[in-house]
C-alpha cells in the first residue's frame, strides 16, 4: 500500500493502520480530499418534491431546490453526480449521498464514486410508462454524468425522508395516514401490518445472473422471497386482506415497463393499495434498453453510464415508490443500499435488524513452535486491541481455546505470554459429527455450545447456518480470511489486496452485514508475527462503522447461542450433508466410516401405491440390497421425514450393509413430506428416486380422516414439482402403480435398465401370478409362490357413489396437472389417469389449463 493511500485511509477513519504497534483509535473522520459529509440544499418545505443535493469534494456540485413543475432543476454537476435518498436505515446516514466521479482505479476511490438509486414517485397511471422511462433516464443520468465537466442535469427528485448530519436539511417526507412512520429513525409505518415479510422477485429466467445475485443476497440476509419468471400470469398477490409481498423486485426493469397493460395495472394497483414499493435493475444489455440510449462502461467501475443527458420530470405522482439501480447487485455498496431500499419500500416490513453479535475465537493459543508464539509484547498489544475493539463492539472479549499439552512450550518471552492469557474451553471439529465427541462433551464437561465452519459446507461462508445436536448448540463459524497457517500481510495468499478487498466491502465485510451473529476464528500465531489478525478485525469493524449504522456486541458463548436460536428458530434441526462429497469432510470423518453405506436409490411412495411390492421385487435382484427393517416405524427408516432425522447420520447408516453394489431404502411417507426433498438432496444428491403413482384409493374409512393421510399425497403433480426443485428430472422415475400390480415383470425389467442396475435380472423367471392372492408373488426355489402379507392386496367393497364423486372432484385439477407434468417429462399417460381425465365433464375443460397446485 503506498503511503499516500495509507494516509488517506487513516484519515478517512475507515481503515486500521497497517503499522505494527498500537492501532489507530477507531473513530470517524472525514474523507481526504472530500469533506465527505455532503451539504444538502433544502427543498421546498411541505412540498412532496424537492431536490436533494450533495456532494462535496473537488467536484463542487451545487444543487438547488426544485419546485414541482418548475422545469429543470439547476443541478450543476462537475465531475460528479448525485443520487437522492430515503431515510437511511442501514447505510450510515452521514453517507447518504454517494458520489460518482471521474474514473479512477483504486478501490477506495471507487467506494465514494458510486451512485445507485433514485427514489421516485411519479406520474399518473395513464402516464406511468412514459414517466417510468423518464425515471430510468434519470437513474441513468444520475449514474452517469461523469466525465462531462460542468454538464448540467436538470431534474426534480422527491426527497423521501431525512438524513442526519449535514444532510439534516433534507425535507422530511410528507406522509399521511398509514404512511406515517412510527419513529423518526425507522421506515416502519402502519402499512407494514398489512404485508407479509416476503419479497416478490421477477427474474428473466431461473438462470439469469442478476436474478441469482439478488436471490443469494436475500438468502444471505434471511429475507424470504418468491421468484417468478414473468410469463402469462401474475402470482396471487393477496390473501384475505393481506398483501403477500412487502416489496416487488424486477431483475430487469424493462420487463416491468413492457408488461402488458392488464397485468401492469394489477401489479400497480397492488403496490398502491398496499403501500408496497418496487426495486428495478437496469439491464446491462444495450438491446434491452433501446437504440436511443448509449452506454459506456467506465473502467473497473461497476455502473454503466451515458454522458450528457438532460432529464426532466413531470412531477406527477402515482403513489408508487420505486428505486432504480443502474447496475447489477455485484458491488458491495449496492448491496447495502438494496437493504435500505427493501426496508424503505416495505414500510419497515423487510428491515434487517442493526445489532450484530460478534465472537472472535483465538484457537489453540499455546500451540506453535518456538519463534511463532505470542511474546509478552504481542499479548500486551492483543489486550490493547481488545480495549480498542471494545469501543466499537460493546462488551468485547476474545474467546480463547487452548490445548494444555502445549502450555509453556516456547521461549522465555513466549512462556511469559502464555502466563498472561486467561483461558476458557473452546471446541472445534464438530462436523461431520463424531458421535463420541458429542457424548464426551456432554458427559464430562456438560458442554452446551460450540461452533464450526464445516457446517454446512457452503460457499460463500455467510450462508452458513447453525444447528442443535444432542442438546449441544452448534453455531456457524464464518471465514475471516485467516486460517490455521501463519499468515503475513506482505505474503498473504493471492496478494495483500485480496485481504484488503475482503475487508473493504468484500466477503468478510458482507458476512458481518448479512449475519446477525458472526463467530470468527484464527490461530494464535496470527496475533503475533506481524499481527495480521489485529489488522484484519480492527480494519473491518472500522470500515463497518464507517459505512453502516450497525451496532456490535459480544456476549458470553452460551448467551450468544441462546440468542442465535431464539432469533433463528427454524435452524435448530441440522441438515445432514454427505461427508463423502467433500475432501476435507472425508478427512475429518472417522476412518471407520464408509461412504458406501448411503443409498443409491430412494423409493418415496406415496402410501398405498404398491411400494411394498416394489421394495420386495427390487430386493430380489442379486446386486441390490435394501435397508435393514426398522421395528419402530413400520419397517421403514423414515429418516428424512420425521424425528428419526434428529438421530443423526450414524443412526441412518446403521441400517445399511457395508458392502453392496446398489443400496436402496423405501419409506412411503417421503413423497409428500415438505422438508424431505431438501434433506434427501443434502445427503444423497445423486440418488435415483422412484415414485409410484396410482389412482388414489380409499378404503372403507371416513373420508375426513383420510383427507390428510391418504388424499393429500395423491396430489402427485404438486409434490413432484417440489422434488423437482431439488433433483433433476433424470433422477426421478415415475412408476405406474397399476402396471406394477398387473404386470410387474415388464415394469421391473425396464426399471432395472433405467437405473443401470447390472447384471440383467429377468423377473419373468422370478415372479408369477398367484390366483389365490390375486397378485403377482415371488417364485421360491420349489416353484412355490411367496406373496406379500395379509395386509397387502386386500379386497375392498365397492366405493359408494358419494365418496367416488367426492374423490373425482378432489383430484380433478391435480390429475390435469399430473397429465401435463408427465407429458413435460416425456412419460406415457397411465391408463387410469386417461380414464379419469376422459370422465371430466366438458364444462370443466378449463381445468386442463390449471396450475400444478390445482
Ligand atoms: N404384488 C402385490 N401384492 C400385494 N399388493 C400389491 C402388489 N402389487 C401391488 N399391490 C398393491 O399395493 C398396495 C399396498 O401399497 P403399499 O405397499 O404402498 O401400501 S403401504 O403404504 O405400505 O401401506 C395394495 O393395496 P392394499 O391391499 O390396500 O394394501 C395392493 O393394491
Amino acid at each position: 500500500m503506498s503511503s499516500s493511500v495509507e494516509e488517506e485511509e487513516e484519515s478517512v477513519g475507515c481503515f486500521r493502520s497497517r503499522k505494527r504497534g498500537p492501532a489507530l483509535p477507531l473513530q470517524n473522520g472525514a474523507v481526504v480530499g472530500s469533506p465527505a459529509i455532503p451539504s444538502i440544499s433544502p427543498g421546498v418545505p411541505g412540498d412532496s418534491w424537492s431536490a436533494v443535493g450533495s456532494i462535496a469534494d473537488k467536484s463542487r456540485v451545487q444543487l438547488g431546490p426544485a419546485a414541482c413543475g418548475g422545469g429543470w432543476a439547476p443541478w450543476k454537476v462537475r465531475r460528479g453526480t448525485v443520487m437522492l435518498l430515503f431515510r437511511n436505515w442501514f447505510v450510515k446516514r452521514r453517507w447518504p449521498v454517494l458520489v460518482l466521479r471521474a474514473a479512477a482505479t483504486d478501490a477506495l476511490r471507487r467506494l465514494r464514486r458510486d451512485v445507485v438509486q433514485i427514489v421516485h414517485r411519479h406520474s399518473s397511471l395513464a402516464a406511468a410508462r412514459q414517466v417510468v422511462c423518464i425515471l430510468l433516464a434519470v437513474a441513468i443520468a444520475v449514474l452517469l454524468v461523469i466525465g462531462s465537466d460542468d454538464s448540467t442535469v436538470g431534474e426534480q427528485i422527491r426527497v423521501v425522508g431525512e438524513a442526519s448530519g449535514a444532510a439534516a436539511a433534507l425535507v422530511p417526507l410528507a406522509l399521511t395516514g398509514d404512511e406515517t412512520p412510527v419513529s423518526p429513525t425507522s421506515h416502519q409505518t402502519a402499512a407494514r401490518l398489512r404485508l407479509d415479510p416476503r419479497a416478490l422477485l421477477f427474474v428473466d429466467s431461473p438462470y439469469s445472473r442478476t436474478g441469482r445475485d439478488i436471490a443469494m443476497w436475500l438468502v444471505a440476509n434471511r429475507i424470504r422471497y418468491k421468484t417468478e419468471v414473468l410469463g402469462k400470469s401474475l402470482p396471487v398477490l393477496t390473501y384475505e386482506d393481506k398483501g403477500k409481498f412487502g416489496v416487488v423486485i424486477f431483475e430487469n426493469v424493462m420487463r416491468y415497463l413492457n408488461m402488458d397493460s392488464w397485468h401492469r395495472s394489477i401489479l400497480d394497483r397492488y403496490m398502491i393499495e398496499y403501500h408496497v414499493g418496487m426495486i428495478g435493475f437496469m439491464p446491462t444489455a444495450q438491446e434491452e434498453i433501446g437504440p436511443s440510449f448509449r452506454f459506456e462502461k467506465l473502467g473497473h467501475f461497476p455502473l454503466l453510464f451515458q454522458p450528457r443527458l438532460r432529464i426532466s420530470d413531470r412531477c406527477q405522482v402515482d403513489g408508487i415508490d420505486r428505486v432504480l439501480f443502474g447496475a447489477p447487485l455485484n458491488f458491495w455498496l449496492h448491496r447495502l443500499i438494496f437493504l435500505d431500499a427493501l426496508s424503505f419500500l416495505s414500510r419497515g416490513r423487510l428491515s434487517v435488524p442493526l445489532m450484530r453479535y460478534i465472537q472472535l475465537d483465538i484457537d489453540d493459543i499455546f500451540v506453535g513452535k518456538q519463534g511463532i508464539r505470542l511474546t509478552r509484547d504481542d499479548v500486551i498489544e492483543l489486550l490493547a486491541a481488545q480495549d480498542r475493539l471494545k469501543r466499537v463492539i460493546d462488551g468485547f472479549r476474545y474467546n480463547l481455546g487452548f490445548s494444555g499439552h502445549y502450555f509453556h512450550h516456547g521461549s522465555r518471552a513466549e512462556d511469559e505470554g502464555d502466563d498472561m492469557l486467561i483461558v476458557a474451553p473452546h471446541h472445534s471439529g464438530v462436523y461431520p459429527v463424531h458421535e463420541e465427541l458429542y457424548s464426551i462433551w456432554k458427559e464430562v464437561w456438560d458442554i452446551k455450545v460450540t461452533a464450526t465452519e464445516e457446517y454446512p459446507h457452503l460457499k460463500p461462508p455467510r450462508l452458513r447456518r447453525g444447528f442443535v445436536y444432542r442438546g449441544i448448540q452448534v453455531l456457524p463459524r464464518q471465514t475471516c480470511g485467516l486460517y490455521t497457517t501463519n499468515l503475513f500481510y506482505d505474503s498473504y495468499p493471492g496478494g495483500k489486496a485480496r485481504l484488503d478487498n475482503m475487508i473493504r466491502g468484500g466477503e468478510l465485510f458482507q458476512t458481518i452485514v448479512a449475519n446477525q451473529f458472526s463467530v470468527f476464528m484464527t490461530h494464535m500465531s496470527n496475533y503475533g508475527n506481524d499481527r495480521l489478525a489485529l489488522y484484519t478485525f480492527e480494519s473491518v469493524f472500522k470500515f463497518l462503522r464507517c459505512w453502516t449504522n450497525l451496532e456490535f456486541r459480544t456476549v458470553p458463548p452460551v448467551e450468544l447461542a441462546n440468542r442465535y436460536f431464539r432469533t433463528h428458530p427454524d435452524e435448530r434441526d441440522p441438515v445432514w450433508e454427505s461427508p463423502c462429497h467433500d475432501k476435507r469432510h472425508r478427512e475429518i470423518w472417522s476412518p471407520l466410516k464408509t461412504c458406501s453405506r448411503l443409498p443409491n436409490l430412494l423409493v418415496l411412495g406415496p402410501q398405498k401405491t404398491g411400494t411394498t411390492a416394489l421394495y420386495a421385487f427390487l430386493s430380489m435382484h442379486p446386486s441390490v440390497q435394501s435397508n435393514r427393517q426398522s421395528p419402530d416405524t413400520f419397517e421403514e427408516t423414515q429418516f428424512f421425514s420425521g424425528r428419526n432425522y434428529l438421530r443423526g447420520l450414524d443412526w441412518y447408516m446403521s441400517f445399511f450393509p457395508e458392502e453392496a453394489d446398489y443400496l436402496f431404502e423405501k419409506s412411503a411417507n417421503y413423497f409428500d413430506g415438505d422438508v424431505v426433498p431438501k434433506r434427501a438432496h443434502a445427503l444423497v444428491p445423486k440418488a435415483d428416486l422412484i415414485v409410484t403413482a396410482k389412482e388414489a384409493a380409499v378404503g372403507d374409512k371416513a373420508l375426513r380422516d383420510l383427507r390428510n393421510r391418504c388424499l393429500y399425497p395423491g396430489l402427485y403433480a404438486h409434490h413432484l414439482e417440489r422434488w423437482l426443485q431439488h433433483f433433476p428430472p433424470q433422477q426421478l422415475h415415475i412408476v405406474d402403480g397399476e402396471a406394477l400390480k398387473l404386470n410387474p415383470v415388464v415394469v421391473m425389467n425396464s426399471l432395472q435398465k433405467e437405473l443401470n442396475i447390472t447384471p440383467f435380472f429377468d423377473y419373468a423367471n422370478h415372479l408369477s401370478f398367484d390366483s389365490r392372492k390375486g397378485f403377482f408373488c415371488k417364485v421360491d426355489g420349489e416353484k412355490r409362490t411367496r406373496c406379500l402379507g395379509k395386509s397387502k392386496g386386500r379386497k375392498y367393497p365397492p366405493m359408494d357413489e358419494h365418496s367416488a364423486a367426492f374423490l373425482k372432484r378432489y383430484y380433478m385439477s391435480g390429475n390435469v396437472a399430473l397429465e401435463k407434468l408427465l407429458k413435460r417429462l416425456g412419460y406415457a399417460i397411465p391408463a387410469w389417469l386417461k380414464e379419469d381425465l376422459a370422465e371430466l365433464p366438458t364444462q370443466n375443460e378449463s381445468f386442463r389449463g390449471a396450475s400444478p397446485d390445482g
